[in-house]
C-alpha cells in the first residue's frame, strides 16, 4: 500500500471513529440510569436471556443511531452496553458476553462518568467493572500518548498489579493506549524514561509516590481517572501516607472507582480521596452471606501444636487436590515448605511469599493455575489474585480480621465455580470463631472436629529433617519466633492474646516444629512462679513437666520488636508489603514477557540465610543454655550446630531413624540432668563459701576493733610488733598467735582464689 493510499485509510478510521465516539456520547448521555438506582433482576430486563446478542446489539446501535437511545442501565450482556465495538469485540474474543451482578450494577453509572463505590463478593467480577470505563473513557477522550498519564489504578501488591494490567491487555486488545504495570522487573531508571509516555499506569502506592518524587517532569495533571482497587485496604492506615501523598498530586476533577469485596464505608476515608456524589453500588449487601455462595466452609480447633500434624494429614488426604495454605509469616511459609519437601507427602509443592523475586512470583503463579499441587503461602495471597479452580484454601494461622478471612477464602470458589475451605483455630482463639459466626458476619461456617485417630504425627520424621539439615533448624526457630511474635502484634487482643497460651504449649509448639529446645522469646516473660532461667533457651520436655504460666513482658513495645534483624516480616503482620517491592519495573503490552522458571532462586536465598549475619550485635553467652545446644566449631571457625553431628552419625538417608533421634533426645536429657546436679552442687559450694568469707570479714573486724582497744592501753614494744604484723597483713598482735594467724590468712588466700575461680567458671 503506497503513502498516500495509506493516509486515506487512516483519515477514513479516524472518521469512523470520531462518528462512532460521537454516537456513543449521545447514547450514554440520553441513555444513563437515574443516580442511586439499580439495575432490575435480570429476568424483569429488557434484554431477554435467549435473545441473539448479536441482532440485539445491531438493534440497540440502530436505535442509538436513529436518535433514539435504549436505556443501557438494566442491560444484562456487554455488547447492549454503549461500547466502543474495539472493546465489545475484545471482550467477546475473551468469552466475556454475560455481565456479572457488579458489573450490571457499576458499569452504567461509571460509563456517564459517575463516581463509583463498588462491593461485591470476591471472585464476582469487580475487575471488568473498573477497567470497561478506563478504556472506553481514554477512547471517547481519543487519548494518545502525547496526552500522557491518563488513568491510574492502584493495587496493595505488584501481582495484583500485574493481574489488571493482563485484564487490560486482553479488553484493550484492540485499542491503542500505551501502558502498564509498573512491578519490579526492570529498573527505576528504565521507567523513568518511559513513565511520561504512559497512558494507563498499574502500580503499588508506593511505587508511584517514588516516581512523584524521583521523576523529574513526571506529570499526571491530565489525569482522568483514578482507581483504586481493594480500595478498603488502600486507605487503611497501612498505605495512607503514600495515598494522601498521591492524591495531592493528582487534579481534583476526575472520576474516581473504588472496588473491593469489603468496602470502607468511613466517610473520613472516602473524604480523602474527594468523591463526588458517589453511586454506592454493593451488589450483595443484601445477600445472606458475605462469601460467594459456592463455597463450603468449615473451621477445625486444633491445639497450636498439632497444626503442622493436621496440615499434613489433611494434604496427605487431598493429593488430587490445588490447595492453597495461608500461614502468617514469610519464616512459616519457608519452613513449612522446606520441612513438607523433604517428607514428600507425594503432590507437588510450592511456596510464595513478598519476599520472592517478582519473576519467581509470576512463575510460581502460571504453575499454580495450571497443575494440581499445594502452595504456602502469605498474605500476600490473600486479596485479588485470580487463580483457577483451587479446591481447598486451608488457614493454618487465623487471619487478623474477618475481612482478611473473606479475602483469603474468596481465593477459591470464584465466578460461580465450587470451593472449599478450612480453618484450624488455637483453643485460646476461640473467640475468633464466634466472630466469624456472629450473624453480622454474614459468614456461614461449620465447626468439625479433627479426627484424631487420623492424625499421622510427623513431629519425630521433622526433628530428623532437621538434623540431616541443620540451617532448617535455623530456619525452624526463626519460625516459631516470628509466629508468637504475629499474634503478640495483633490489635485484636479479643482474639490474639499470648498470654492466653500456656508456657508448655509454646514448648510443645516448638517441639512440633522439631526443635530440640524452645527458642527464646524475647517480648515474653513468666509470672513469679517460673525463674528467669526458663526465659531462656529451654529444654522442652523439662518445660512440659512444670506447668508454668506466661504472661507478656511489659517492657517489649513495638519498637524494641522491630529491631529483630533484617528478614523479620512481622513488623505490619498479615499486611501484605507492597513496597517491599520497590524495584519494580515497567511490564509493557507491546513486550510480553515470559515468567521466569528459574524457581531455584528461594532455595539459594534460603541457604543464605545461615551466613547471613545477625543484626543482633553483642555475643551473650546464655549460661542457662542446655547441655546439647552449645556452639562448637570446625576447623575453619565456623559454627556447627548441635545436632550436626548426629547428621554425620546417621549418614546420609533422607529420613533417619526415629530411634535414633529419641535416643538421642534421652542422651541429651540425661547430659542435662547430670548437669543440673553439678550446677546445684557448685552453686552450694559458693554459697557454702561465701558464708564462710562473711564469717571470716567478721571475725577480722571485731578482732581489729580489740587491737585498736589494746592499742590504746599498749605498751610501746606491743605497739611496735602490732605496726609490724598490720605491714604483712597479718591480724594477730600476739606471737603466740602469729602461727594460727599465718594459718587462718594462707586458708583465706586459698579460699578467695576458689571464689574468683568459682566466678570467673561462672561468667566464662
Ligand atoms: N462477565 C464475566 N463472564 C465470565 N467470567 C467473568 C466475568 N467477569 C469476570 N469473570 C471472571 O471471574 C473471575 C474473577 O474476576 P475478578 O478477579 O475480577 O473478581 P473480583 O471480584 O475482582 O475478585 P476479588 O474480590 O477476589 O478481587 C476472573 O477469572 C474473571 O475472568
Amino acid at each position: 500500500m503506497g503513502r498516500p493510499q495509506r493516509r486515506v485509510v487512516a483519515k477514513q478510521t479516524r472518521l469512523k471513529e470520531a462518528d462512532e465516539i460521537r454516537l456513543l456520547e449521545a447514547w450514554i448521555d440520553a441513555g444513563k440510569p437515574l443516580p442511586g438506582t439499580k439495575p432490575p433482576p435480570p429476568s424483569e430486563s429488557s434484554a431477554a436471556a435467549d435473545d441473539d446478542a448479536r441482532a440485539n446489539a445491531r438493534k440497540i446501535i440502530a436505535k442509538a443511531a436513529a436518535g433514539e437511545y435504549s436505556e443501557y442501565g438494566a442491560c444484562t450482556r456487554f455488547d447492549e452496553l454503549p461500547l466502543s465495538q474495539k472493546t465489545k469485540d475484545a471482550l467477546r474474543k475473551a468469552r466475556y458476553t454475560e455481565m456479572s451482578e457488579i458489573q450490571r450494577a457499576a458499569l452504567p453509572h461509571a460509563l456517564c462518568g459517575r463516581d463509583v463505590l463498588g462491593a461485591a463478593k470476591t471472585g464476582s467480577g469487580k475487575t471488568l467493572a473498573f477497567v470497561i470505563p478506563v478504556i472506553e473513557k481514554l477512547y471517547r477522550e481519543r487519548w494518545g500518548p502525547e496526552d500522557g498519564v491518563g488513568c491510574i489504578i492502584l493495587s496493595p501488591t505488584n501481582d495484583l498489579a500485574g493481574q489488571i494490567w493482563d485484564v487490560f491487555r486482553k479488553v484493550g486488545k484492540f485499542h491503542s493506549f500505551s501502558g502498564g504495570a509498573i512491578v519490579k522487573r526492570t529498573g527505576i531508571k528504565e521507567e523513568k524514561e518511559r513513565i511520561n509516555s504512559l497512558n494507563i499506569i498499574v502500580c503499588t502506592p508506593g511505587r508511584l509516590v517514588q516516581h512523584f518524587d524521583e521523576t523529574p517532569n513526571f506529570d499526571c495533571s491530565n489525569l482522568q481517572m483514578l482507581v483504586l482497587d481493594e480500595a478498603d485496604q488502600m486507605l487503611h492506615r497501612d498505605f495512607q501516607f503514600q495515598v494522601d501523598a498521591i492524591i495531592s498530586q493528582i487534579p481534583k476533577v476526575r472520576q474516581t472507582l473504588l472496588f473491593s469485596a469489603t468496602q470502607t464505608k468511613s466517610i473520613k476515608d472516602l473524604a480523602r480521596v474527594s468523591l463526588k456524589n458517589p453511586e454506592y453500588v454493593s451488589v450483595h449487601e443484601q445477600a445472606s452471606t458475605a462469601t460467594p455462595d459456592n463455597l463450603e466452609q468449615c473451621a477445625m480447633i486444633v491445639p497450636l501444636e498439632q497444626k503442622l500434624n493436621m496440615l499434613w494429614s489433611f494434604i496427605k488426604r487431598h493429593l488430587k487436590s490445588k490447595i492453597l495454605v495461608f500461614l502468617s509469616s514469610v519464616k512459616q511459609v519457608k519452613f513449612v515448605y522446606e520441612i513438607f519437601k523433604k517428607l514428600r507427602p507425594g503432590v507437588p509443592l510450592k511456596c510464595m511469599h513478598g519476599r520472592m523475586k517478582y519473576e519467581v512470583q509470576q512463575a510460581i503463579v502460571a504453575e499454580f493455575n495450571e497443575s494440581t499441587s499445594v502452595l504456602f503461602s502469605t498474605d500476600i495471597f490473600a486479596r485479588g489474585l485470580d487463580i483457577g479452580n483451587v479446591d481447598w484454601v486451608v488457614q493454618v494461622d487465623c487471619p487478623e480480621s474477618i475481612a482478611l478471612y473473606i479475602h483469603r477464602v474468596g481465593r477459591t470458589a470464584r465466578y460461580n465455580r465450587k470451593g472449599k475451605s478450612l480453618i484450624f483455630l488455637c483453643p485460646e482463639e476461640e473467640r475468633m470463631l464466634e466472630k466469624l459466626k456472629a450473624t453480622e458476619s454474614k459468614i456461614p461456617i461449620r465447626s468439625r472436629k479433627p479426627k484424631v485417630e487420623k492424625l499421622e504425627q510427623i513431629s519425630q520424621n521433622i526433628a530428623a529433617v532437621l538434623v540431616k539439615f541443620p540451617n532448617l533448624q535455623q530456619l525452624g526457630k526463626r519460625a516459631f519466633v516470628t509466629y508468637l511474635k504475629s499474634v503478640y502484634l495483633q490489635r485484636d487482643k479479643e482474639v490474639f492474646d499470648l498470654s492466653r497460651f500456656s508456657a508448655e504449649s509454646f514448648a510443645a509448639y516448638a517441639s512440633s516444629l522439631g526443635l530440640p529446645v524452645t527458642p527464646k522469646i524475647r517480648f515474653v516473660s513468666h509470672k513469679k512462679n517460673v525463674s528467669k532461667k526458663d526465659m531462656e533457651d529451654t529444654d522442652v520436655k523439662q518445660m512440659q513437666k512444670n506447668r508454668k504460666v506466661i504472661e507478656i513482658n511489659p517492657q517489649v513495645n513495638r519498637e524494641m520488636l522491630a529491631d529483630d534483624g533484617p528478614d523479620d516480616d512481622i513488623l505490619k503482620p498479615k499486611m501484605p508489603n507492597a513496597d517491599a517491592n520497590i524495584y519494580d519495573g515497567i511490564e509493557d503490552v507491546l513486550y510480553p514477557k515470559m515468567p521466569s522458571r528459574d524457581t531455584n532462586t528461594e532455595s539459594e536465598k534460603f541457604e543464605e540465610l545461615a551466613i547471613r549475619p545477625s543484626k543482633k550485635k553483642k555475643l551473650k553467652i546464655n549460661m542457662h543454655r542446655p547441655l546439647g545446644t552449645r556452639v562448637k566449631y570446625d576447623d575453619e571457625g565456623n559454627a556447627i550446630d548441635p545436632l550436626a553431628s548426629l547428621a554425620e552419625e546417621v549418614g546420609s538417608d533422607d529420613v533417619i531413624h526415629k530411634d535414633k533421634i529419641s535416643q538421642r533426645y534421652a542422651e541429651m536429657l540425661r547430659e542435662m540432668q547430670e548437669d543440673d546436679k553439678e550446677d546445684k552442687a557448685q552453686h552450694k559450694k559458693s554459697l557454702h563459701e561465701k558464708k564462710l568469707q562473711k564469717k571470716m570479714k567478721l571475725k577480722r573486724k571485731r578482732q581489729e576493733e580489740t587491737d585498736d582497744v589494746s592499742e590504746d592501753s599498749g605498751s610501746e614494744s606491743d605497739r611496735g610488733r602490732n605496726t609490724a604484723s598490720k605491714g604483712k597483713k597479718k591480724y594477730f598482735n600476739n606471737s603466740d598467735e602469729d602461727d594460727n594467724g599465718t594459718k587462718d590468712g594462707d586458708l583465706l588466700a586459698q579460699q578467695e582464689a576458689l571464689a574468683l575461680k568459682l566466678l570467673g567458671q561462672m561468667h566464662g
